[in-house]
Protein backbone atom coordinates (compact mmCIF):
# COMPACT_ATOMS: atom_id res chain seq x y z
CA UNK A 1 0.00 0.00 0.00
CA UNK A 2 1.60 3.29 -1.16
CA UNK A 3 1.63 5.97 1.73
CA UNK A 4 -1.11 7.91 0.38
CA UNK A 5 -3.63 5.02 0.51
CA UNK A 6 -2.49 4.86 3.78
CA UNK A 7 -3.47 7.74 4.81
CA UNK A 8 -6.73 7.62 2.68
CA UNK A 9 -7.41 4.51 4.52
CA UNK A 10 -6.89 6.38 8.03
CA UNK A 11 -8.90 9.46 7.14
CA UNK A 12 -11.78 6.55 6.67
CA UNK A 13 -11.77 4.76 9.72
CA UNK A 14 -11.19 8.02 11.62
CA UNK A 15 -13.84 9.88 9.91
CA UNK A 16 -16.23 6.83 10.69
CA UNK A 17 -15.25 6.10 13.89
CA UNK A 18 -15.92 9.77 14.86
CA UNK A 19 -19.56 9.41 13.17
CA UNK A 20 -20.18 6.52 15.28
CA UNK A 21 -18.83 8.76 18.60
CA UNK A 22 -21.23 11.74 17.34
CA UNK A 23 -24.25 9.27 17.03
CA UNK A 24 -24.59 9.98 13.26
CA UNK A 25 -26.17 6.90 11.91
CA UNK A 26 -26.72 8.39 8.20
CA UNK A 27 -22.93 8.26 7.97
CA UNK A 28 -21.85 5.03 10.40
CA UNK A 29 -24.66 3.28 7.78
CA UNK A 30 -23.54 4.92 4.83
CA UNK A 31 -19.42 4.24 5.07
CA UNK A 32 -20.37 0.53 6.15
CA UNK A 33 -21.81 -0.12 2.96
CA UNK A 34 -19.15 1.32 1.11
CA UNK A 35 -16.58 -0.42 3.00
CA UNK A 36 -18.24 -3.45 5.04
CA UNK A 37 -14.19 -4.16 6.80
CA UNK A 38 -14.48 -1.02 9.06
CA UNK A 39 -16.92 -2.55 11.26
CA UNK A 40 -14.36 -3.76 13.15
CA UNK A 41 -11.49 -0.96 12.87
CA UNK A 42 -10.15 0.20 16.00
CA UNK A 43 -8.38 4.02 16.97
CA UNK A 44 -6.87 5.65 19.40
CA UNK A 45 -6.45 3.19 22.49
CA UNK A 46 -7.81 0.34 20.29
CA UNK A 47 -11.56 1.47 20.61
CA UNK A 48 -14.28 0.31 17.98
CA UNK A 49 -16.92 2.14 16.60
CA UNK A 50 -18.94 0.57 18.84
CA UNK A 51 -16.93 0.98 22.15
CA UNK A 52 -17.80 4.91 21.21
CA UNK A 53 -21.38 4.66 20.18
CA UNK A 54 -20.96 2.80 23.77
CA UNK A 55 -19.36 5.35 25.77
CA UNK A 56 -21.56 8.24 24.46
CA UNK A 57 -25.20 6.26 24.53
CA UNK A 58 -26.21 6.22 20.87
CA UNK A 59 -28.22 3.12 21.24
CA UNK A 60 -29.24 3.13 17.27
CA UNK A 61 -25.62 3.21 16.28
CA UNK A 62 -24.78 0.26 18.14
CA UNK A 63 -27.45 -1.78 17.14
CA UNK A 64 -26.77 -1.10 13.78
CA UNK A 65 -23.37 -2.24 14.49
CA UNK A 66 -24.61 -5.13 16.23
CA UNK A 67 -27.07 -6.10 13.75
CA UNK A 68 -24.20 -6.26 11.16
CA UNK A 69 -22.38 -8.64 12.96
CA UNK A 70 -19.75 -6.37 14.72
CA UNK A 71 -17.67 -7.96 17.30
CA UNK A 72 -18.57 -7.34 20.67
CA UNK A 73 -16.19 -8.88 22.56
CA UNK A 74 -13.32 -7.01 21.21
CA UNK A 75 -10.95 -5.05 24.11
CA UNK A 76 -9.61 -1.52 24.08
CA UNK A 77 -6.22 -1.36 25.34
CA UNK A 78 -7.38 -1.20 29.05
CA UNK A 79 -8.96 -4.62 28.57
CA UNK A 80 -12.65 -2.82 28.41
CA UNK A 81 -15.30 -4.54 26.15
CA UNK A 82 -18.30 -2.00 25.02
CA UNK A 83 -20.32 -3.81 27.35
CA UNK A 84 -17.95 -2.74 29.95
CA UNK A 85 -17.96 0.60 28.89
CA UNK A 86 -21.78 0.80 28.64
CA UNK A 87 -22.35 -0.22 32.29
CA UNK A 88 -19.24 1.68 33.38
CA UNK A 89 -21.22 4.93 31.61
CA UNK A 90 -24.75 4.14 32.57
CA UNK A 91 -26.01 3.78 29.51
CA UNK A 92 -28.16 0.60 30.58
CA UNK A 93 -30.25 0.70 26.94
CA UNK A 94 -26.74 -0.20 25.31
CA UNK A 95 -25.77 -2.31 28.24
CA UNK A 96 -28.94 -4.33 27.92
CA UNK A 97 -28.45 -4.54 24.10
CA UNK A 98 -24.92 -6.10 24.34
CA UNK A 99 -25.91 -8.85 26.89
CA UNK A 100 -29.13 -9.95 25.02
CA UNK A 101 -28.64 -13.54 25.16
CA UNK A 102 -28.65 -13.12 28.53
CA UNK A 103 -32.36 -12.05 28.96
CA UNK A 104 -33.86 -15.16 29.12
CA UNK A 105 -32.10 -16.54 32.05
CA UNK A 106 -32.31 -13.60 34.03
CA UNK A 107 -36.56 -14.53 33.99
CA UNK A 108 -35.83 -17.64 34.88
CA UNK A 109 -33.34 -16.96 37.41
CA UNK A 110 -34.03 -13.44 38.42
CA UNK A 111 -32.20 -11.48 41.30
CA UNK A 112 -29.01 -12.83 40.43
CA UNK A 113 -25.86 -10.46 38.74
CA UNK A 114 -25.69 -13.09 35.88
CA UNK A 115 -23.41 -12.06 33.25
CA UNK A 116 -22.49 -14.98 31.00
CA UNK A 117 -18.63 -14.52 31.67
CA UNK A 118 -16.68 -17.20 29.07
CA UNK A 119 -12.89 -17.64 31.01
CA UNK A 120 -9.91 -17.22 28.63
CA UNK A 121 -9.09 -21.00 28.26
CA UNK A 122 -12.42 -21.71 28.55
CA UNK A 123 -13.82 -21.54 24.83
CA UNK A 124 -15.04 -25.06 23.66
CA UNK A 125 -13.80 -24.58 19.95
CA UNK A 126 -13.95 -28.40 19.10
CA UNK A 127 -17.48 -30.68 19.94
CA UNK A 128 -15.57 -33.02 22.29
CA UNK A 129 -17.57 -36.39 20.79
CA UNK A 130 -16.74 -38.30 24.02
CA UNK A 131 -19.55 -41.09 21.78
CA UNK A 132 -16.73 -41.65 19.43
CA UNK A 133 -13.73 -42.58 22.06
CA UNK A 134 -14.90 -45.70 21.92
CA UNK A 135 -15.42 -46.21 18.11
CA UNK A 136 -11.90 -47.44 16.65
CA UNK A 137 -12.66 -48.18 12.93
CA UNK A 138 -14.40 -43.95 12.94
CA UNK A 139 -11.27 -42.93 14.86
CA UNK A 140 -8.31 -44.67 12.37
CA UNK A 141 -10.53 -43.17 9.43
CA UNK A 142 -10.47 -39.78 11.04
CA UNK A 143 -6.74 -40.31 11.80
CA UNK A 144 -6.01 -40.70 8.09
CA UNK A 145 -8.44 -38.05 6.97
CA UNK A 146 -6.75 -35.37 4.92
CA UNK A 147 -8.06 -32.93 6.83
CA UNK A 148 -7.51 -33.83 9.81
CA UNK A 149 -5.57 -31.39 11.99
CA UNK A 150 -2.53 -32.86 14.57
CA UNK A 151 -1.01 -30.64 17.23
CA UNK A 152 2.42 -31.79 18.22
CA UNK A 153 3.34 -31.45 21.89
CA UNK A 154 6.58 -31.72 23.46
CA UNK A 155 7.10 -31.43 27.34
CA UNK A 156 3.65 -30.45 27.59
CA UNK A 157 4.14 -27.72 25.12
CA UNK A 158 2.14 -27.44 21.89
CA UNK A 159 4.09 -26.28 18.88
CA UNK A 160 3.53 -22.94 18.00
CA UNK A 161 4.73 -20.09 15.10
CA UNK A 162 5.52 -16.79 16.66
CA UNK A 163 4.93 -13.39 14.46
CA UNK A 164 7.21 -12.62 11.42
CA UNK A 165 9.21 -9.48 13.63
CA UNK A 166 7.67 -6.85 10.76
CA UNK A 167 3.94 -8.31 11.90
CA UNK A 168 1.83 -6.68 14.18
CA UNK A 169 0.29 -7.97 17.39
CA UNK A 170 1.84 -10.61 19.47
CA UNK A 171 -0.26 -13.49 19.30
CA UNK A 172 0.97 -17.07 19.18
CA UNK A 173 -0.45 -19.66 16.83
CA UNK A 174 -0.84 -23.59 16.88
CA UNK A 175 1.73 -25.44 14.43
CA UNK A 176 -1.36 -27.52 12.71
CA UNK A 177 -0.22 -30.57 10.98
CA UNK A 178 -1.62 -32.94 8.60
CA UNK A 179 -1.41 -37.02 8.53
CA UNK A 180 1.45 -37.30 6.21
CA UNK A 181 3.55 -35.02 7.83
CA UNK A 182 3.39 -37.43 11.57
CA UNK A 183 2.22 -40.93 10.34
CA UNK A 184 5.50 -42.26 11.64
CA UNK A 185 4.90 -40.50 15.13
CA UNK A 186 1.75 -42.81 15.37
CA UNK A 187 3.80 -45.69 14.84
CA UNK A 188 6.00 -45.41 17.83
CA UNK A 189 4.58 -47.05 20.88
CA UNK A 190 5.78 -43.80 23.03
CA UNK A 191 3.50 -41.77 21.81
CA UNK A 192 0.28 -40.53 23.52
CA UNK A 193 -2.43 -39.75 20.90
CA UNK A 194 -5.43 -37.94 21.77
CA UNK A 195 -8.75 -37.36 20.33
CA UNK A 196 -9.39 -33.79 20.83
CA UNK A 197 -13.28 -33.46 18.77
CA UNK A 198 -14.61 -32.25 15.84
CA UNK A 199 -14.95 -28.19 14.88
CA UNK A 200 -18.26 -27.18 15.19
CA UNK A 201 -20.38 -26.40 12.29
CA UNK A 202 -20.25 -22.61 11.15
CA UNK A 203 -24.30 -21.71 10.90
CA UNK A 204 -23.56 -19.78 7.69
CA UNK A 205 -21.98 -22.31 6.06
CA UNK A 206 -23.70 -23.35 3.16
CA UNK A 207 -26.00 -26.27 2.04
CA UNK A 208 -23.56 -28.13 -0.06
CA UNK A 209 -20.53 -28.17 2.79
CA UNK A 210 -23.55 -30.00 4.92
CA UNK A 211 -23.04 -33.20 3.90
CA UNK A 212 -19.25 -33.03 4.66
CA UNK A 213 -18.45 -33.49 8.14
CA UNK A 214 -15.98 -30.44 9.59
CA UNK A 215 -12.48 -31.76 10.55
CA UNK A 216 -11.32 -33.95 13.54
CA UNK A 217 -8.78 -32.96 15.93
CA UNK A 218 -5.81 -35.24 17.59
CA UNK A 219 -2.79 -34.02 19.97
CA UNK A 220 0.37 -36.15 19.85
CA UNK A 221 2.86 -35.91 22.61
CA UNK A 222 6.21 -37.20 21.72
CA UNK A 223 9.81 -38.29 23.58
CA UNK A 224 11.45 -37.33 20.19
CA UNK A 225 13.55 -34.94 20.33
CA UNK A 226 12.60 -30.82 20.26
CA UNK A 227 14.66 -29.73 17.47
CA UNK A 228 13.76 -32.51 15.54
CA UNK A 229 10.10 -32.00 15.87
CA UNK A 230 10.42 -27.91 14.89
CA UNK A 231 12.30 -29.28 11.69
CA UNK A 232 8.99 -30.77 10.64
CA UNK A 233 7.83 -27.68 10.39
CA UNK A 234 8.43 -25.11 7.33
CA UNK A 235 7.98 -22.09 9.01
CA UNK A 236 11.57 -21.37 11.41
CA UNK A 237 9.43 -18.90 13.33
CA UNK A 238 8.19 -22.19 15.42
CA UNK A 239 9.19 -22.84 18.51
CA UNK A 240 7.72 -25.26 22.06
CA UNK A 241 7.02 -22.60 24.55
CA UNK A 242 9.62 -22.95 27.65
CA UNK A 243 7.15 -20.75 30.37
CA UNK A 244 3.58 -22.12 29.78
CA UNK A 245 2.30 -20.23 32.64
CA UNK A 246 2.93 -16.93 30.69
CA UNK A 247 3.47 -18.10 27.18
CA UNK A 248 0.16 -20.05 26.52
CA UNK A 249 -1.54 -16.39 27.32
CA UNK A 250 -0.80 -15.27 24.29
CA UNK A 251 -2.73 -17.84 21.85
CA UNK A 252 -6.33 -16.68 20.11
CA UNK A 253 -9.08 -17.59 22.61
CA UNK A 254 -10.52 -20.59 20.21
CA UNK A 255 -7.09 -22.05 20.42
CA UNK A 256 -6.58 -21.17 23.89
CA UNK A 257 -9.22 -23.32 24.41
CA UNK A 258 -8.22 -26.53 22.58
CA UNK A 259 -4.60 -26.39 24.44
CA UNK A 260 -6.65 -26.28 28.07
CA UNK A 261 -7.76 -29.81 26.92
CA UNK A 262 -4.83 -31.38 25.48
CA UNK A 263 -2.41 -30.46 27.89
CA UNK A 264 -4.80 -31.25 31.06
CA UNK A 265 -5.13 -34.42 29.66
CA UNK A 266 -1.20 -34.69 28.36
CA UNK A 267 -0.22 -33.79 31.69
CA UNK A 268 -2.47 -36.28 33.31
CA UNK A 269 -0.46 -39.45 30.90
CA UNK A 270 2.66 -37.84 31.66
CA UNK A 271 1.93 -38.15 35.85
CA UNK A 272 -0.18 -41.56 35.75
CA UNK A 273 2.12 -43.95 33.42
CA UNK A 274 1.39 -46.69 36.48
CA UNK A 275 -2.08 -47.88 38.09
CA UNK A 276 -2.27 -45.92 41.07
CA UNK A 277 -4.18 -48.56 42.75
CA UNK A 278 -1.25 -51.58 42.27
CA UNK A 279 1.41 -49.93 40.31
CA UNK A 280 1.08 -52.44 37.38
CA UNK A 281 1.66 -51.47 34.11
CA UNK A 282 -1.02 -49.03 32.42
CA UNK A 283 -2.58 -48.93 28.76
CA UNK A 284 -4.21 -46.59 26.99
CA UNK A 285 -7.99 -46.67 25.82
CA UNK A 286 -10.83 -44.45 24.89
CA UNK A 287 -8.60 -42.41 22.67
CA UNK A 288 -6.51 -41.21 25.40
CA UNK A 289 -9.23 -40.31 27.54
CA UNK A 290 -8.62 -43.70 30.07
CA UNK A 291 -5.51 -45.80 31.69
CA UNK A 292 -6.71 -49.34 32.26
CA UNK A 293 -4.39 -51.48 34.53
CA UNK A 294 -3.12 -54.72 33.26
CA UNK A 295 -3.21 -56.68 35.86
CA UNK A 296 -6.48 -58.31 35.68
CA UNK A 297 -6.58 -58.97 39.61
CA UNK A 298 -6.66 -55.27 40.44
CA UNK A 299 -9.59 -53.35 42.62
CA UNK A 300 -9.54 -50.57 39.80
CA UNK A 301 -10.93 -53.44 37.36
CA UNK A 302 -14.22 -53.14 39.54
CA UNK A 303 -16.70 -50.31 40.39
CA UNK A 304 -16.24 -47.18 40.11
CA UNK A 305 -12.54 -45.81 39.49
CA UNK A 306 -12.42 -42.55 39.05
CA UNK A 307 -8.50 -43.17 39.17
CA UNK A 308 -8.56 -44.69 35.83
CA UNK A 309 -9.45 -41.41 33.94
CA UNK A 310 -8.31 -37.53 33.45
CA UNK A 311 -7.24 -35.83 36.82
CA UNK A 312 -9.43 -32.09 37.55
CA UNK A 313 -8.77 -30.37 40.62
CA UNK A 314 -11.03 -27.73 41.89
CA UNK A 315 -9.80 -24.65 43.17
CA UNK A 316 -11.55 -21.51 44.72
CA UNK A 317 -10.35 -18.12 43.74
CA UNK A 318 -12.00 -15.05 45.31
CA UNK A 319 -12.41 -11.46 45.66
CA UNK A 320 -13.20 -10.78 49.18
CA UNK A 321 -15.29 -7.68 49.26
CA UNK A 322 -14.89 -5.37 52.79
CA UNK A 323 -18.03 -5.13 54.94
CA UNK A 324 -17.72 -1.21 53.71
CA UNK A 325 -18.74 -2.69 50.04
CA UNK A 326 -15.78 -0.01 48.63
CA UNK A 327 -12.50 -2.26 49.41
CA UNK A 328 -11.19 -5.53 47.93
CA UNK A 329 -8.70 -8.23 49.64
CA UNK A 330 -5.94 -8.60 47.18
CA UNK A 331 -3.05 -10.67 48.67
CA UNK A 332 0.71 -11.44 46.78
CA UNK A 333 2.68 -14.33 46.73
CA UNK A 334 6.84 -14.34 47.11
CA UNK A 335 6.80 -15.23 43.42
CA UNK A 336 4.79 -12.89 42.06
CA UNK A 337 6.49 -9.94 39.96
CA UNK A 338 7.05 -6.58 41.93
CA UNK A 339 3.95 -4.82 42.51
CA UNK A 340 1.91 -6.98 41.50
CA UNK A 341 -1.54 -8.40 43.90
CA UNK A 342 -4.19 -11.12 43.20
CA UNK A 343 -6.74 -12.64 44.33
CA UNK A 344 -6.75 -15.67 46.83
CA UNK A 345 -7.02 -19.09 45.82
CA UNK A 346 -6.63 -22.46 47.29
CA UNK A 347 -7.04 -25.95 46.71
CA UNK A 348 -10.53 -27.73 47.25
CA UNK A 349 -10.02 -30.55 49.93
CA UNK A 350 -11.68 -33.70 49.50
CA UNK A 351 -15.67 -33.62 51.65
CA UNK A 352 -15.30 -29.69 51.40
CA UNK A 353 -18.40 -27.11 49.27
CA UNK A 354 -17.51 -24.86 47.58
CA UNK A 355 -18.08 -21.71 50.21
CA UNK A 356 -16.16 -23.71 52.97
CA UNK A 357 -13.27 -23.99 50.85
CA UNK A 358 -13.79 -19.97 50.71
CA UNK A 359 -14.22 -19.33 53.81
CA UNK A 360 -10.99 -21.47 55.14
CA UNK A 361 -8.33 -20.69 52.68
CA UNK A 362 -9.32 -16.71 53.20
CA UNK A 363 -9.45 -17.73 57.17
CA UNK A 364 -6.28 -19.31 56.29
CA UNK A 365 -4.18 -17.16 54.04
CA UNK A 366 -5.10 -13.61 55.65
CA UNK A 367 -6.53 -14.22 59.18
CA UNK A 368 -9.88 -12.74 57.54
CA UNK A 369 -13.42 -14.25 58.23
CA UNK A 370 -15.91 -14.40 55.42
CA UNK A 371 -19.88 -14.93 55.18
CA UNK A 372 -21.59 -15.03 52.18
CA UNK A 373 -19.80 -16.25 49.06
CA UNK A 374 -20.95 -15.96 45.45
CA UNK A 375 -20.40 -17.87 42.82
CA UNK A 376 -19.65 -16.08 39.73
CA UNK A 377 -17.69 -17.80 36.71
CA UNK A 378 -14.98 -20.51 36.06
CA UNK A 379 -12.11 -21.42 34.37
CA UNK A 380 -10.39 -24.36 33.20
CA UNK A 381 -6.65 -23.82 33.50
CA UNK A 382 -4.00 -25.61 32.24
CA UNK A 383 -0.86 -25.80 34.86
CA UNK A 384 -1.90 -29.10 35.18
CA UNK A 385 -4.91 -29.48 35.35
CA UNK A 386 -7.00 -26.86 38.08
CA UNK A 387 -10.69 -25.97 37.49
CA UNK A 388 -10.54 -22.32 39.12
CA UNK A 389 -13.71 -21.77 40.51
CA UNK A 390 -14.46 -17.92 40.71
CA UNK A 391 -16.52 -16.55 43.47
CA UNK A 392 -16.98 -13.02 45.54
CA UNK A 393 -17.38 -13.14 49.03
CA UNK A 394 -18.32 -10.79 51.80
CA UNK A 395 -15.78 -10.29 54.74
CA UNK A 396 -17.14 -10.40 58.29
CA UNK A 397 -13.81 -9.09 59.97
CA UNK A 398 -11.52 -6.51 58.91
CA UNK A 399 -8.27 -7.45 60.39
CA UNK A 400 -5.15 -8.72 58.32
CA UNK A 401 -2.81 -11.68 59.32
CA UNK A 402 -1.21 -13.46 56.89
CA UNK A 403 0.23 -16.94 56.60
CA UNK A 404 3.80 -15.83 55.58
CA UNK A 405 3.93 -19.63 54.10
CA UNK A 406 1.79 -18.81 51.27
CA UNK A 407 1.55 -15.49 51.36
CA UNK A 408 3.81 -12.73 51.56
CA UNK A 409 1.45 -9.55 51.84
CA UNK A 410 -2.53 -9.01 51.71
CA UNK A 411 -4.31 -5.44 52.11
CA UNK A 412 -7.51 -4.08 51.63
CA UNK A 413 -7.07 -1.96 48.25
CA UNK A 414 -10.00 1.04 48.19
CA UNK A 415 -12.08 0.95 44.88
CA UNK A 416 -10.53 3.90 43.47
CA UNK A 417 -7.09 2.50 43.16
CA UNK A 418 -8.52 -1.25 41.86
CA UNK A 419 -10.13 1.05 38.84
CA UNK A 420 -6.76 2.94 38.06
CA UNK A 421 -4.95 -0.25 38.28
CA UNK A 422 -7.33 -2.16 36.22
CA UNK A 423 -8.04 0.54 33.60
CA UNK A 424 -3.90 1.73 34.35
CA UNK A 425 -4.64 5.19 35.14
CA UNK A 426 -1.96 7.67 35.68
CA UNK A 427 -0.10 6.08 38.15
CA UNK A 428 -1.48 3.14 39.53
CA UNK A 429 -0.60 1.96 43.18
CA UNK A 430 -0.18 -1.93 42.14
CA UNK A 431 -0.79 -3.93 39.20
CA UNK A 432 -3.08 -6.92 38.82
CA UNK A 433 -2.97 -10.34 36.85
CA UNK A 434 -3.24 -10.02 32.67
CA UNK A 435 -6.73 -10.18 31.54
CA UNK A 436 -6.71 -13.67 30.54
CA UNK A 437 -6.69 -14.56 34.18
CA UNK A 438 -9.98 -15.01 36.06
CA UNK A 439 -8.31 -12.76 38.66
CA UNK A 440 -8.28 -9.93 36.57
CA UNK A 441 -11.80 -11.04 36.16
CA UNK A 442 -13.11 -11.43 39.14
CA UNK A 443 -11.59 -7.79 39.80
CA UNK A 444 -13.30 -6.39 36.70
CA UNK A 445 -16.68 -8.16 37.51
CA UNK A 446 -16.56 -5.92 41.20
CA UNK A 447 -15.57 -2.93 39.78
CA UNK A 448 -18.44 -3.13 36.92
CA UNK A 449 -20.86 -4.13 39.50
CA UNK A 450 -21.39 -0.69 40.89
CA UNK A 451 -20.02 1.28 37.79
CA UNK A 452 -23.24 2.85 36.79
CA UNK A 453 -21.72 6.44 37.92
N1 LIG B 1 -6.05 -18.32 36.75
C1 LIG B 1 -5.87 -17.55 37.79
O1 LIG B 1 -6.33 -16.41 37.83
C2 LIG B 1 -5.12 -18.09 38.99
C3 LIG B 1 -4.69 -19.41 39.07
N2 LIG B 1 -4.11 -19.90 40.23
C4 LIG B 1 -3.73 -21.31 40.28
O2 LIG B 1 -4.42 -21.91 41.36
C5 LIG B 1 -3.64 -22.90 41.97
C6 LIG B 1 -3.84 -22.94 43.45
O3 LIG B 1 -3.59 -21.74 44.10
P1 LIG B 1 -2.73 -21.73 45.43
O4 LIG B 1 -2.94 -20.41 46.09
O5 LIG B 1 -1.33 -22.10 45.09
O6 LIG B 1 -3.39 -22.90 46.30
P2 LIG B 1 -3.30 -23.19 47.90
O7 LIG B 1 -3.56 -21.93 48.63
O8 LIG B 1 -4.18 -24.36 48.21
O9 LIG B 1 -1.78 -23.54 48.14
C7 LIG B 1 -1.11 -24.45 47.36
C8 LIG B 1 -0.24 -25.31 48.22
O10 LIG B 1 -1.05 -26.20 48.92
C9 LIG B 1 -0.55 -27.52 48.80
N3 LIG B 1 -1.64 -28.34 48.21
C10 LIG B 1 -2.70 -28.80 48.88
N4 LIG B 1 -3.54 -29.50 48.09
C11 LIG B 1 -3.01 -29.50 46.86
C12 LIG B 1 -3.41 -30.06 45.60
N5 LIG B 1 -4.53 -30.78 45.44
N6 LIG B 1 -2.62 -29.84 44.53
C13 LIG B 1 -1.49 -29.11 44.66
N7 LIG B 1 -1.08 -28.55 45.82
C14 LIG B 1 -1.81 -28.74 46.92
C15 LIG B 1 0.74 -27.44 48.03
O11 LIG B 1 1.78 -27.44 48.97
P3 LIG B 1 3.13 -28.34 48.74
O12 LIG B 1 3.51 -28.19 47.30
O13 LIG B 1 4.08 -27.71 49.69
O14 LIG B 1 2.72 -29.70 49.09
C16 LIG B 1 0.67 -26.11 47.33
O15 LIG B 1 1.90 -25.44 47.23
C17 LIG B 1 -2.20 -22.64 41.52
O16 LIG B 1 -1.82 -23.78 40.81
C18 LIG B 1 -2.27 -21.45 40.59
O17 LIG B 1 -1.57 -21.67 39.41
C19 LIG B 1 -3.96 -19.11 41.31
C20 LIG B 1 -4.35 -17.79 41.29
C21 LIG B 1 -4.87 -17.15 40.12
MG1 LIG C 1 -3.39 -20.00 48.06
MG1 LIG D 1 -3.84 -21.72 50.82
MG1 LIG E 1 -4.69 -25.03 50.31
ZN1 LIG F 1 -3.85 -51.83 38.98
Amino acid sequence: MTSFQMSAKEDMVEKFLDAAARGDLTQVSSLLSLVPSLINQTGYSGWTALMLAARNGHLHVAEKLVSLGCDKSSVNSSSQTALDIAKFWGHRHIAGLLSQSEGSCRRILPGGDLSLQENYFGRETLDRLSGRRTDEVWLETKQKDLATVYLLFSNLSPMVSTPQEDSEGGDIKLCRFRYEAVKDLLQKPSTVLIFLGMEKMKSSSSSSSQTEEPPVWFAISTDEDAAELLRRCRENTCLFPKTPNRDLLKLSEEEAGVVAQARSVLAWHSRYSFCSTCGSSTHLEEAGYKRSCLNPECRSQRGVHNTCYPRVDPVVIMLVIHPDGNQCLLGRKKVFPAGMFSCLAGFVEPGEAIEEAVRREVEEESGVKVGPVQYVSCQPWPMPSNLMIGCLAVAVTTDIKVDEKEIEEARWFPRQQVIDSLFRGASPAFFVPPRQTIAHQLIKHWVGMNSNL
